[in-house]
């Protein structure tokens, strides 16, 4: 049988730098540092050490070489980290002799936290906050992240599976031992039905939580709309401070959406340049329309620019989600109501910004959330489902235990207690090389 592969990668990116770290995980760790490092270092500490190729015998770097035998390692087995001079030609060269060595290979994304699962260092939902921690552009995103690392939300949904576990475990006494007499259908009916009560109601109050935690983690989408020239794409250039989009006195200079990530006090927004809206028989600039009316619909917020020169135009198709804008402030004949910018002279930019902040803050910076992707919610709402089939009183005590059945597995999917490979595909999809 082959064992193990033993996989390595670059742990610190790529391209020129001072250091990079080479990480490597499985059971040729020993034996390669023996041959690359003459030896294996003390464990757990960082070692000087000379690497020599062990092929040719050539010095390829002096570096600082780990030793972490396992199982209480990242990914509970041995593993070595090799902590290189950053240049191409070092790496190059390390890369190749560790590639030729047997049974070592370059590891895909994911790859050690994939192991570190398998191995029970970590359920999935701890694998997720290290992808997101990694991923985390701003403060409420990373502090998102390092709690469910910390394993908040697999704490949370191993005590709900416990409680389903418990009342699966009364439906199956019934039915075990209803032939004998000594446990009455009222057992089932009563205690155990309001205990899948109260279960169901903690899970269906955790899930109506405005998707807070999806949104902090995909960011707070403020999308830039109104009428040709109205000022969209110099708005956006000024308040994300970048020369993202182009300006022009043409209307219809936007077609594409243009998006810029910004950090607004911690909170992680997305401002959305749009196409500007007016009817047309271009079928390029209507394709940029249609997109535009779609983003209008799913952003958590639109400003609806409307130029201080100009007549307003249509009203606001959905007034809570909608701050209405005067724009070009320094084109106005007398003083504007409302929020009211220059991207010419700055007035009211920071204004505007605050708003936003306060938006974003109202929404997705609140309390903690629990829930922070769809696969969490989706797996808690089947789960509350089978609840509601409980607790309406099935007809047969299979069917409740059935139904219970359901709600255990779908709780354990949360965690990856079952289905774990397939998820762990598409989770580790989106991973960095070397995570
Ligand atoms: N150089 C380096 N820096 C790094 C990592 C690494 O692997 N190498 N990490 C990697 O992601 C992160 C730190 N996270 C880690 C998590 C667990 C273990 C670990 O070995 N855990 C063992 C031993 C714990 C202990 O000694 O207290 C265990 O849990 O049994 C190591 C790093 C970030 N910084
Ligand atoms: N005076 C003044 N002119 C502005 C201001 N903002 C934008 N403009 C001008 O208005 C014109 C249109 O600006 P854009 O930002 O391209 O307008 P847009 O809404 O993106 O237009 P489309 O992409 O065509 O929908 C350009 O000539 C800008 O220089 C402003 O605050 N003051
Ligand atoms: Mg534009």
């Amino acid at each position: 049988m082959e064992s193990t592969p033993t996989l390595f990668a670059p742990a610190s990116g790529f391209g020129r730098a001072a250091i990079a770290v080479l990480r490597l995980t499985g059971p040729a760790c020993g034996p390669l540092l023996a041959a690359l490092a003459s030896g294996c270092p003390p464990p757990r500490r960082l070692s000087l050490r000379t690497l020599r190729d062990p092929g040719s015998g050539e010095i390829l770097d002096r570096a600082l070489v780990a030793w972490l035998p396992g199982p209480a390692t990242y990914t509970g087995e041995d593993m070595a980290e090799l902590h290189l001079h950053g240049g191409l030609a070092v790496r190059a060269g390390v890369i190749r002799a560790l590639a030729a060595f047997p049974g070592c290979r370059a590891a895909e994304p994911g790859a050690f936290t994939r192991r570190a699962v398998l191995n029970g260092r970590l359920d999935l939902t701890e694998a997720e906050g290290i992808g997101d921690l990694i991923d985390a552009e701003t403060e409420a995103q990373r502090r998102q992240a390092l709690r469910q690392l910390d394993g908040t939300l697999a704490r949370q949904v191993a005590a709900w599976r416990a409680r389903a576990i418990d009342c699966l475990a009364g439906a199956e006494a019934v039915l075990d031992f209803s032939d004998e007499g000594d446990v009455d259908d009222a057992g089932l009916d009563g205690a155990l039905l309001t205990r899948a009560a109260a279960l169901r109601d903690e899970i269906a109050a955790a899930l109506r939580d405005d998707r807070r935690g999806e949104r902090l983690r995909e960011g707070f989408c403020v999308v830039l709309a109104g009428a040709p020239n109205a000022g969209k794409s110099t708005l956006l250039n000024a308040l994300s401070r970048r020369d993202a989009a182009i300006v022009s006195d043409l209307p219809g200079t936007t077609r594409d959406m243009i998006e810029v990530r910004c950090d607004l006090g911690g909170l992680p927004v997305v401002l959305v340049d749009t196409a500007g809206l007016r009817e047309t028989e271009d079928r390029i600039e209507a394709e940029g329309i249609r997109r535009t009316r779609a983003r209008m619909a799913s952003a958590d917020l639109v400003l609806r620019l409307i130029p201080a020169d100009a007549p307003a135009v249509a009203g606001p198709d959905c007034p809570e989600r909608t701050l209405a804008v005067t724009t070009k402030a320094d084109l106005a004949a007398k003083p504007v109501a409302g929020l009211c910018v220059s991207a010419l002279s700055g007035e009211g930019l920071d204004r505007l910004l605050d708003a936003i902040e306060a938006r974003a803050r109202a929404e997705i910076g609140g309390a903690d959330a629990l829930i922070t992707r769809e696969r969490h919610r989706a797996a808690l709402a089947r789960c509350v489902a089978s609840l509601d089939r409980v607790v309406a009183g099935a007809p047969l005590p299979e069917l409740v235990a059935e139904d219970l059945r359901l709600a255990v597995r779908a709780l354990g999917e949360v965690g990856g207690h079952v289905g774990v490979e397939e998820m762990l595909d598409r989770l580790f999809a989106g991973f960095c090389i070397g995570k």
